[in-house]
């Protein structure tokens, strides 16, 4: 399998007075990504509002990480300049709000020097990102949400793992990135129906775990060590 295990604590749960030695804290436990939740509480698409790219410009200044900016909103154009000129890494937009730009937000969001990807909330059928993916000027990762955006600290939602499951043996080397509920009950059932990146909240005891599910040298194990993993990281 041609992808690599990622893993991507979400600062949305981390202290935003702090966030810089928070980013630090997270790469240090080995983090590979730093999950960005942007959140506009407008017109309805969550009923919370978190950071924009004032935040992740201040940010970049204190690390190189790979900033994986997730745009909960319902105009993620209109966020792909400030963000690439802010420093952001990976831009991932929501199909649902997207139907009739995507082709031109995927443009804009390359030739603002970003990784674009695709995210589907719950009830967002998977068939839904297909053409993104198969287009010629594609999207590189789908991020499939395991629990309704809005929130950090929910409850993990098995039942997407059908979704993992059908992408992965459709496209044996895309990026699929899980979001919402990952944890130490959940994140073996994810990287078993073939995600490759993890985002959790930026609870670091969760990435040594996170990296003990895909093995050292990032195969995906689905019968990996799990009581002498659970007794190293818990
Ligand atoms: O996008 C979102 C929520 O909308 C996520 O990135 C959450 O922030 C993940 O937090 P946990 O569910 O791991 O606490
Ligand atoms: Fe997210």
């Amino acid at each position: 399998m041609g992808v690599t295990p990622i893993i991507a604590p979400s600062m949305l749960s981390s202290d935003f007075a702090n966030l810089a030695s928070e980013a630090k804290r997270m790469l240090d436990f080995g983090a590979d990504w730093l999950h960005m939740d942007i959140m506009v509480k407008f017109v309805h698409f969550v009923p919370n509002l978190t950071i924009g790219a004032p935040v992740i410009e201040s940010l970049r200044k204190h690390t190189k990480a790979f900033l994986d900016c997730h745009l909960m909103v319902t105009n993620p154009i209109d966020y792909v300049e400030p963000l690439g000129k802010a420093g952001a890494s990976g831009f991932t937009f929501h199909v649902e709000v997207s139907k009739e730009n995507w082709q031109e937000l995927i443009q804009k969001i390359k030739s603002n020097a970003m990784r674009p990807g695709v995210a589907l909330k719950p009830g967002t059928p998977i068939e839904e990102v297909y053409p993104l993916v198969d287009s010629e000027n594609p999207v590189e990762m789908v991020l499939v949400m395991t629990v309704e955006p809005g929130f950090g600290g929910q409850k993990f939602m098995p039942e997407m793992m059908d979704k993992v499951r059908v992408l992965r043996k459709k496209y044996p080397s895309l990026d699929i990135e899980v979001d919402g509920g990952l944890g130490p009950s959940t994140i073996e059932m994810a990287a078993s129906a073939g995600a490759n990146c993890i985002v959790a909240g930026a609870r670091y005891s969760y990435i040594p775990y996170a990296k003990l599910c895909f093995g050292k040298s990032g195969e995906m194990l689905t019968s990996f060590l799990q009581p002498r993993s659970k007794q190293i990281c818990f």
